[in-house]
């Protein structure tokens, strides 16, 4: 994993996310890096959910946390693999900002809320201003999500 993760870098003004903005205190704050650092295009994040992020029985996560945690983690994931593209240090000017165009999640079997949960993204396609990112969640090393996002990059003004 690199030392610093996506969110880490981006800019004062786009840290207010409550999936994983470092400025959000009562977000969630998702960080997410490469899987490996010899291949730009796999990433991975990592949360461990708190009681408070419950579904319907106390054991389970609430639905909208995996979609939160999988937005947020398949932007950033857009955000690194569009200024690796470049050639660019994620941060530099000019700012490469992605949002969320569409995403469509399978939610495979119930999550558990007392485990560490992985987010894996996989950049399968990045053309002009559009990303699409394939993610998952899992837990115990089992599949608890799926998605698809379209995610595209804000227009520098
Ligand atoms: C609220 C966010 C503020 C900013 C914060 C940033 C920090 C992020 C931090 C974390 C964030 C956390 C994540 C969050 O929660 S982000 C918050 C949730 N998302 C949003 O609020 C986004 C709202 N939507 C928009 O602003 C516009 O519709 C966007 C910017 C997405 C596109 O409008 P724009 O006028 O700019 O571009 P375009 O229409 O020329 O499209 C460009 C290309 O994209 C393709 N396309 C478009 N839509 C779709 C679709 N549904 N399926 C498939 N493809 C789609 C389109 O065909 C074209 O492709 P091509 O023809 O070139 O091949």
């Amino acid at each position: 994993m690199s030392k610093q993760a996506f969110q880490d870098s981006y800019p004062a003004e786009f840290s207010h996310c409550y999936g994983c903005g470092h400025d959000n205190p009562h977000g969630l704050q998702l960080k997410s890096y490469w899987l490996d650092e010899e291949d730009r295009t796999h990433t991975v994040a990592h949360f461990t959910p708190k009681p408070y992020h419950t579904g319907g029985v106390p054991d389970k996560a609430y639905g909208g946390l995996i979609a939160s945690l999988l937005d947020c983690h398949g932007t950033a994931s857009a955000a690194a693999a569009a200024y690796f593209k470049e050639g660019r240090k994620m941060g530099t000017a000019p700012i490469l900002r992605f949002v969320t165009a569409s995403l469509s999640i399978d939610f495979l079997r119930p999550t558990p809320i007392k485990e560490e949960l992985t987010l894996y993204g996989e950049i399968t396609q990045l053309e002009g201003r559009k990303a699409t990112v394939a993610l998952s969640l899992s837990a115990n090393g089992e599949p608890c999500a799926t998605a698809t996002m379209i995610a595209v990059a804000l227009k520098p003004e």
